[in-house]
């Protein structure tokens, strides 16, 4: 199917016209299926005929694009106030990495945000498959806007994007290789807190939280002792049940940042009521006894008026959302078929840094779900040699994070204060690691 686009000129609840350049549309990337994904392109607001181009992929799997442009690192977000019907109000976050690059949010894979397939079969995707689609993805937009082929081009995103990434960039890498049309540009990727193998995550998801100070030095040395090196399949009950406890404990507090409240993420009741569905809670963690609407002080909030603003007939015929394609808008939809079935990236990791694209990968350094302890293991195992000791890296005369520079270009840096989506807690610090960067400067 032919891709189609549309110029947004204004959103609703948005005041005057929109002070950066939206493009919205649909890419064909499989005929059988009928299968389309929806993306948001913002233009650079800087230099757009030599600013990076940047693919922009959320986590989950199935968390939509949408998420990167309103809650990350696009150029709007929620005016946060107390919701009592309507529309929620937009503004303009300056603060955004379409400063210096433009962006392509992708709802990607399939069946996330506004990506739809005709055929409910086109909704079994996985980590290969899905991959595949970003490639076709790609290999149409930059047939349709051939003025960016030849600037620089990344890819990045977080958390569970953060794992395919790597993929992805193989895939576009071997195109490259081949010679293929069209010649896509590519530099290198950007991974923030991102989920890399299960047994890292967990393993350091535990002394993270002994660190953290959440879990006593009596549980840690019993569980390291008991559960001898596995987390992910407890062999003795000894190990299991102390497990066990550490996720009792560990859910006390809010893991994706563990100084911020707990909060419910998503699910606003009305709209379960309204129009009799049912809302997923995003995390099985949060089924506990907190009530579905999150406190106005909660960082979640956003995402709470978010599905009020999505579902919101004005606002998808702005974006020009394809009538009978997706039902309620969802921000991480659960439940659809989903094969995780790539073993590892590092491989990947490996390969790419190996053959000159460049690699950023930062931590919001009070995560638990991907902790940076986790990401800085990985990332020791390539055994690359240090060009750039460990180090503070600074903003405003005070350290924003620390880093340490590897050869192959590869770059890790903490982000101080930040959580699992590090942009959403510290949008300076990321900011300013994202400008240095993209620019090739040392942060
Ligand atoms: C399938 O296996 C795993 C998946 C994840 C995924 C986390 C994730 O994507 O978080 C989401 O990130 C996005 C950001 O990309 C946020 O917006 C969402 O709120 C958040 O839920 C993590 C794991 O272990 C640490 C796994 O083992």
């Amino acid at each position: 199917s032919p891709s189609s686009s549309k110029v947004v000129t204004h959103l609703p609840g948005f005041d005057g016209p929109l002070p950066f350049y939206l493009e919205t549309g649909y890419v064909g990337v499989e005929e059988e299926t009928g299968t389309e994904l929806f993306y948001y392109f913002v233009k650079s607001e800087r230099s757009p005929g030599t600013d990076p181009v940047l693919l922009w992929l959320t986590g989950g799997p199935r968390c939509s694009g949408f998420t990167g442009l309103a809650f990350e690192v696009g150029p709007i977000k929620y005016v946060l106030a107390p919701y009592s019907g309507g529309l929620p109000q937009i503004e303009y976050k300056p603060l955004s990495w379409t400063k210096m690059a433009s962006i392509i949010f992708l709802d990607s894979p399939v069946g996330s945000g506004f990506s739809y397939a005709r055929d409910p079969k086109g909704n079994e995707v996985g980590d290969y498959s899905s991959s595949l689609q970003v490639q076709t993805f790609l290999n149409k937009w930059f047939t349709d806007h051939p003025q960016y082929l030849s600037n620089p081009f990344y890819i990045g995103g977080e958390s569970y994007a953060g794992r395919v990434i790597p993929l992805i960039a193989q895939y576009i890498s071997e195109g490259i290789e081949k010679m293929q049309q069209p010649l896509i540009n590519l530099k290198g990727y950007l991974v923030g807190n991102p989920v890399t193998e299960k047994n890292y995550d967990i393993s350091f998801r535990i002394s993270s939280a002994h660190g953290f100070g959440i879990i006593s030095d009596q549980i840690y040395e019993a569980a390291m002792k008991s559960c001898k090196g596995d987390f992910v399949n407890p062999t003795n009950q000894l190990c299991a049940g102390l497990l066990r406890k550490i996720e009792n404990l560990i859910s006390e507090i809010s893991d994706g940042h563990v100084l911020y409240k707990k909060c419910v993420l998503d699910a606003p009741k009305p709209f379960d009521d309204a129009l009799g569905r049912k809302f997923l809670l995003e995390e099985s963690t949060q089924i506990n006894a907190l009530p579905s609407r999150p406190d106005l002080d909660c960082f979640t909030y956003g995402y709470y008026l978010s599905y009020f603003w999505m579902n919101n007939n004005s606002t998808r015929n702005a974006l020009g959302i394809k009538e009978g394609t997706i039902g309620e808008w969802v921000r991480c939809i659960k439940g659809l078929p989903y094969a995780f079935d790539m073993p590892s990236n590092i491989p990947y990791h490996l390969n790419l840094t190996t053959r000159g694209y460049r690699a950023l990968v930062y931590s919001g350094d009070h995560d638990l779900i991907v902790p940076l302890l986790s990401t800085q293991a990985w990332i020791r195992s390539l055994n690359f040699s240090i060009v750039d000791d460990w180090r503070a890296w600074h903003l405003d005369g005070q350290a924003a994070g620390f880093t340490i520079a590897y050869t192959n270009n590869l770059t890790f840096a903490t982000i101080k204060g930040g959580g699992h989506t590090a942009p959403e807690y510290q949008p300076k610090e990321c900011f300013a690691m994202a400008r240095r960067w993209l620019d090739n400067e040392p942060l």
